[in-house]
């Protein structure tokens, strides 16, 4: 039994935004966390990655929202800006009809900016948390009108060191709100939160065996560090994905990769935590609209990025754990989308595979690295369908003189395999130097303490990932079952979004 938005008794300014946003039917995230929230009743959710958790709080949160009112009355916790960024354009597609206002929050901002546009009384606030305690101190942002506190990614927010400013803010506001709590994973110190802080929660989980969604399909390739970079090009030259990301374990690591791939000829351009602000977002904003085919990314960008149009993951460097691994290649398969993961292990770290395999409960299906001729031989397939829809398209009287000259001169088979070989991409020779990273072990996977704590240590540049742009880039996106999803890209007649249940 699927309940439609209707029956869960939406207000009719909340149904027009979302039939816009082209939603038809609520995700089971959604159908079962909605009514609680209208309820008021505090809920910890957990479900799998892109199955739209964003408006399972977002819908009663915004339905509860009194617009007469000038006071601030919900505040959405995030870890990263790009995610506080990304949820508060959500939010405010969401609350369109409604008038309800929303603003993002998020270090790295001019303060005197936010104090400006905090004048303008939100309704809601979407912060990262070190920046929404700083305007709390000041006494910029009042709280003590908030009916609904929402922590999006607390797990996430744990391992970047925020779990004391996390509690600071749900002190400082009125302790007969409701709370809800999102996160992929119950760590202890998540579970003492929601003991100390939450009223009687209802856990609301959907069910499912794995913890991917099994619209990806998952694969490893065993090869060495040396021939990785190789191996990758290969396979984005056969697979040739709309969009793109590849994983790096370190900063240097992306940066040396979207190097290597500029040099090769791929349109690639890396986020990390080091870069600025303006630099993550403007990058971010070329991968969506598609000017950059290959985005590189360290693990913080992959938590709850939503980028429609990526259709492969690639991780370069194995994940520290099974939980980066699940939120990873979470970036693809979203609301019912199918994509593809690839995931490069040594030989060394072959046993990484059969532990996330056994956490995750997915299969990984073996893949063998393909050689330079198969790439090639793909190259040259796609020059000959490009060539066929040409010949179909018919409009070559202008060429046909300078054909049969050629013609005149040259064996036809000849003259064809040139104008192959001329359209054909070519593995180019530009020489790539990695610097090498050490192989991942199992055992040092653990509390995430190796190089990529970079990235995650508080204090740090935190965040990347998520999204940026004002929503005007917005396709026309159709999410349906996955031979919908595979047959055609935007070209889709409507722009329903139908969220097939994963199972
Ligand atoms: N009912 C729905 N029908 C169709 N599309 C939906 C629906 N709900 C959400 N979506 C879309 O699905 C995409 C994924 O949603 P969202 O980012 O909220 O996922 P998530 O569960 O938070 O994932 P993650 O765990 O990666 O953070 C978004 O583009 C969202 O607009
Ligand atoms: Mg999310």
């Amino acid at each position: 039994m699927t309940l439609t938005f209707q029956e869960l008794g939406l207000s009719s300014s909340l149904m027009e935004s979302i039939s816009k946003m082209g939603f038809e039917e609520p995700s089971p995230i959604q159908a079962q966390t909605i009514p609680l929230g209208l309820q008021n009743k505090d809920v910890i959710g957990q479900a799998q990655t892109g199955t739209g958790k964003t408006a399972a709080f977002g819908i009663p949160l915004i339905e509860k929202i009194d617009v007469n009112s000038n006071s601030i009355q919900a505040v959405v916790v995030a870890p990263t800006r790009e995610l506080a960024i990304q949820v508060s354009e959500e939010l405010y597609k969401i609350g369109y009809h409604k008038r309800s206002r929303v603003l993002p929050i998020y270090g790295g901002q001019d303060i005197n900016r936010q104090m400006r546009s905090l004048k303008k009384n939100p309704h809601i606030i979407v912060g990262t948390p070190g920046r929404l305690l700083d305007h709390i101190n000041r006494k910029t942002v009042k709280l003590n009108a908030v009916h609904t506190i929402v922590l999006d990614e607390a797990d996430e927010m744990l391992n970047m060191g925020f779990i004391e400013d996390i509690e600071s803010i749900l002190s400082n506001v009125p302790s007969d709100r409701q709370t809800l709590l999102f996160s992929a994973t119950m760590p202890d110190p998540i579970r003492r939160i929601a003991e100390k802080f939450m009223r009687d929660p209802e856990l609301v989980k959907v069910k499912a065996k794995e913890m991917t969604v099994p619209n990806i399909t998952q694969y490893y390739l065993e090869t060495h560090e040396r021939k990785k970079f190789d191996v990758l090009t290969r396979l984005l030259d056969i697979q040739s994905p709309e969009l793109a990301i590849v994983f790096g374990r370190t900063k240097r690591r992306v940066d040396e990769l979207s190097e290597a791939l500029t040099l090769r000829g791929y349109t690639a351009e890396g986020i990390h935590g080091d870069l600025t602000q303006a630099k993550r977002m403007s990058t971010l904003r070329k991968f969506k609209e598609g000017t950059i085919e290959v985005l590189v990314a360290t693990d913080v960008a992959a938590r709850g990025l939503d980028i429609s149009g990526v259709t492969h993951v690639y991780n370069f460097d194995v994940p520290q754990d099974p939980e980066s691994y699940v939120h990873r290649i979470g970036r693809t398969g979203r609301a019912g989308k199918t994509g593809m993961a690839m995931t490069f292990v040594t030989p060394r770290e072959i046993d990484i595979i059969k532990n996330i395999e056994r956490t995750t409960n997915s299969k990984m299906e073996r893949m063998k690295p393909p050689t330079v001729d198969e790439a090639i031989e793909s190259q040259q397939q796609m020059t000959v369908e490009k060539i066929r829809s040409i010949v179909e398209s018919d409009n070559l009287a202008f060429y046909k003189r300078t054909a049969e000259e050629l013609l005149e001169e040259f064996d036809a088979q000849v003259v064809v395999a040139a104008a192959i070989k001329y359209m054909t991409k070519e593995p180019n020779a530009v020489e790539i130097k990695l610097t090498e990273e050490a192989p991942m072990y199992r055992g040092k996977s653990k509390g995430r303490s190796s190089s990529s704590s970079n990235n995650r240590r508080r204090g740090d540049n935190r965040s990347s990932g998520g999204g940026s742009g004002s929503g005007s880039g917005q396709k026309n996106r159709s999410y349906g079952n996955r031979d919908r999803a595979k047959s055609g890209s935007g070209g889709q007649s409507s722009s329903k979004r139908r969220y097939s249940n994963p199972k």
